[in-house]
């Protein structure tokens, strides 16, 4: 039996997903259970799961088949390439994701510590003071710094001015719907007429590429350095194949922690109790990070293209067909965090993750960039709060829009900053 669904038509529910993500899911979750599924206009159907025992068995597929690449390709590959984790599946994307997982390890991304207090304390110190800004944009110029000298090993100030300009516009390029969801053969038309955006796309495209090869001849010429580019140039990969990676490791790793903690400065101010324990006490400081991570995931799925049909309890989902944790219900699930709602920290303080704690995925294609992007976000938020003095200007949480694959906050985290006077300054 497959899984049911809201039996109405594809576009009425693509709409309502694009309109309300969290509300048309919950419904369907009220409505038809833990698994459910789901029909949006030009995909395969996806059948949705709400608790981590079940995502397990979802991510079990990862063993044999379950194509998390394919399922990301076609609107990926134009902007990573052919080599690239993200897209790759079977023993292509094995090759690769070994090569990639020691340099992201957690005592290998400890070393970078002191160098992300640096980048975080530079930045902090141009902020206004005294009038609202928001900080979406502001943490992701410290992340997109981060990837770029301590992943892509980037030091000449006005190589990172280059490509920070070219890589913002690399984004938005490939953000347009034409580049992301055109047809393969639709782009390659669009390709020859340089008035499109696609055909604007590739023009970006080989200027970021043109810095990015000759970084890596620069570096081959002269090995060493800690940065995970060093790492990449001592293995078997050639120069597009890297290049791929870096990208890769690019568009998945600086969006997505910028708005991990653009939603975790979100909750925290509006949660006195919680903010007042930070920043000096390390462990409180890990639980914040995780809690927010569960409270306002970044990314709301991790879906699986099925090789082979998929039984979950009494249902079958065809092959075929799409099969994934949605993880803002998996993380309010009252079984697994009692009281969902609720900003509670203390729940990560004993013990390890919880099973159905999922911000970075699972399975075998679990995010290789989790152990940077907690210490990121841990650095972060003590740097921040050691320096400023922050509130909001509004106390209604800020709604959770969809942007790709992301919810981030719907006003981009909005603040003030007031230099801070007091403690935390240690
Ligand atoms: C808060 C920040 C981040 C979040 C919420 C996040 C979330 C995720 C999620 C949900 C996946 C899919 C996992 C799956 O399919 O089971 C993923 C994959 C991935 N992430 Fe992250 N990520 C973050 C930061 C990073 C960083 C900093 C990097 C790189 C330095 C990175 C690189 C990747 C890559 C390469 C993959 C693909 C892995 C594969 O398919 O083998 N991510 N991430």
């Amino acid at each position: 039996m497959i899984p049911p669904g809201p039996r109405l038509p594809a576009p009425v529910q693509t709409a309502w997903f694009l309109n309300d993500p969290i509300g048309f899911l919950t419904r369907c979750h009220r409505r038809y259970g833990p698994v459910f599924t789901v029909r949006f206009l030009g995909f395969p159907p996806e059948v949705y799961v709400t608790t981590g025992e079940l995502a397990d068995q979802v991510y079990r597929t990862d063993q044999g088949g379950g194509k998390a690449g394919e399922a990301r390709r076609d609107f990926l590959e134009p902007l990573v390439g052919v080599h690239s984790v993200l897209t790759l599946d079977g023993d292509a994307w094995w090759q690769h994701r070994k090569l990639l997982n020691p340099p992201l390890r957690a005592r290998q991304v400890a070393g970078y510590h002191d160098e992300i207090t640096r980048i975080a304390a530079a930045r902090i110190a141009t902020w206004p003071l005294g009038r609202p800004f928001t900080l979406r944009e502001r943490m992701q110029e410290i992340t997109l710094d981060v990837i770029l000298q301590l992943v892509f090993g980037i030091r000449d100030a006005g190589r990172l001015d280059r490509l920070r300009v070219l890589l913002q516009r690399l984004m938005e390029a490939s953000g347009t719907m034409s580049v992301a969801m055109a047809p393969p053969k639709l782009r390659d038309r669009m390709a020859r007429v340089p008035v499109t955006p696609y055909a604007r796309f590739l023009r970006v495209r080989a200027a970021v590429d043109a810095i990015l090869f000759d970084e890596i001849a620069r570096r081959r010429a002269e090995p060493g350095g800690t940065d995970v580019l060093a790492r990449l140039l001592e293995t078997e990969m050639g120069d597009q194949e890297i290049r791929d990676e870096l990208i890769t490791m690019l568009l998945a790793g600086h969006e997505t922690t910028a708005t991990g903690l653009s939603w975790a400065f979100e909750r925290l101010l509006r949660t006195p109790d919680v903010l007042d324990r930070l920043p000096d006490d390390e462990p409180y400081l890990d639980a914040v990070v995780k809690e927010a991570l569960r409270l306002r995931p970044v990314v709301y799925e991790a879906p699986r293209l099925l090789d082979a049909p998929l039984r979950l309890g009494a249902y079958e989902v065809p092959a075929g067909w799409y099969a994934g944790p949605s993880i803002p219900l998996v993380h309010h699930d009252p079984v697994a965090f009692p009281a969902p709602e609720e900003f509670r920290p203390e729940r990560f303080l004993d013990g390890g993750p919880h099973r159905s704690w999922m911000p970075f995925g699972g399975g075998r294609r679990f995010c290789v960039g989790a152990q940077l992007a907690l210490l990121e976000m841990r650095v972060i938020i003590r740097e921040v709060l050691r320096r400023l003095e922050l509130s909001v200007t509004d106390q209604a949480p800020e709604a959770r829009r969809l942007t790709g694959v992301t919810l981030s906050p719907a006003k981009r985290a909005r603040v003030i900053a007031r230099a801070r006077t007091l403690a935390r300054t240690t």
